[in-house]
């Protein structure tokens, strides 16, 4: 559906070249949800304008739904649905009207293109809000009519930049029900950008890691985090045992992982394992038997985040306006 070959955007400000894109080859399957995930300015949005055609590359090939993005952006346009970070559409025109129209502008007689409004109205569900003005819609409703508006011609590839910032969680978790509900119905290919590392896990099959213009990881959200990050491991114990412990998690750990920290004479060592739920109860054991017991555990799986911050030594976190 999507196939790039060190697809490159430079913009010139003031005499100096920002490379926003640096050469990615990106492959999507028909079917397919992918997440872009990386931090402000990472260069999600700038990609995805050039496999939406608002942006014309300074370099490399873009293939999108079978046509080549320089050669024929039209044809592109004709094939996918975009919701752009500012979406909307005009703020005194009734939803209906507004989604006819979106429909007649692609083409479509005013029979089927109202035909198919109704029927994505009462799958986002909007349909009592049909003939409701645009602006006195909720910011929630508002993102799904935006969700509408890019379904009315049935695209197969849908592009969705960042669809949910901004959004309280509620509304965030209706809005993915309904997308959800759509790909179900449609089998159409996703393609979102995101920097909510929650929404890329839970939601996406598949996230495309973007920092610096560069795709840095590319792989199923549970297959990054077992690879990269592996869980977190904290283990309390009484101070005089310490050594005895710091010898046996030392085992444990992947290299130079251990972290430790002593107050009120306990010792809290951290450290992460590529595998902590099944490790973690043959180490309790372990340290019972050497006679130094553990006073407390706690064991976290690993987020998105903790891969981010693995691969780019930075927390995605700290450049995200969450
Ligand atoms: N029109 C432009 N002119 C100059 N520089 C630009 C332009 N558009 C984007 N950039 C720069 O390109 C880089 C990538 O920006 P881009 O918007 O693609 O990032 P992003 O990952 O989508 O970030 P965000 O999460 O904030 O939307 C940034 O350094 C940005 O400042």
């Amino acid at each position: 559906m999507i196939h790039t070959r060190k697809l490159t955007k430079n913009f010139t400000v003031k005499k100096d070249t920002v490379e926003a894109v640096k050469g990615v080859d990106i492959d999507v399957a028909p079917g397919e949800l992918v997440a872009f995930l990386g931090p402000n300015g990472a260069g999600k949005s700038t990609t995805l304008r050039m496999l939406t055609t608002l942006l014309r590359p300074t370099s490399g090939s873009a293939t999108v739904a079978g046509l080549d993005v320089v050669a024929d952006p039209a044809g592109v346009r004709a094939r996918i649905g975009y919701i752009g970070q500012g979406n909307g559409g005009g703020h005194s025109y009734r939803v209906i009207d507004e989604m006819i129209m979106q429909g007649r502008f692609y083409g479509m007689n005013t029979t089927d293109a109202t035909a198919r409004a109704k029927e994505l109205l009462t799958s986002l569900d909007l349909a009592d809000l049909g003939k409701r003005t645009v602006m006195k819609l909720s910011g929630g409703q508002r993102r799904r009519m935006d969700v509408a508006l890019g379904l009315m011609h049935s695209p197969r590839l849908l592009f969705l930049d960042e669809p949910s910032t901004g959004m309280d969680p509620q509304n965030r978790a209706n809005l993915w029900e309904h997308i959800m509900r759509m790909r179900a119905e449609h089998g159409t290919t996703i393609v979102l950008t995101t920097h909510y590392m929650d929404e890329a896990d839970s939601m996406s099959e598949r996230v495309i890691v973007i920092d610096h213009g560069a795709i840095i990881a590319d792989n199923t959200a549970a297959r990054l985090k077992a690879d990269l990050a592996g869980d977190l491991l904290a283990v309390e114990v009484a101070a005089a045992s310490a050594a005895e412990v710091r010898g046996l998690l030392g085992r444990a750990a992947a290299e130079g992982e251990l972290e430790e920290h002593a107050y009120d004479g306990v010792v809290r060592f951290r450290l992460r394992l590529s595998n902590g739920a099944r490790l973690a109860p043959e180490l309790l054991r372990r340290m019972h038997d050497a006679g130094a017991p553990a006073q407390s555990l706690e064991l976290k799986p690993p987020t998105l985040d903790d891969v981010f911050l693995e691969l780019t030594g930075r927390s995605l976190r700290e450049g995200a306006e969450v």
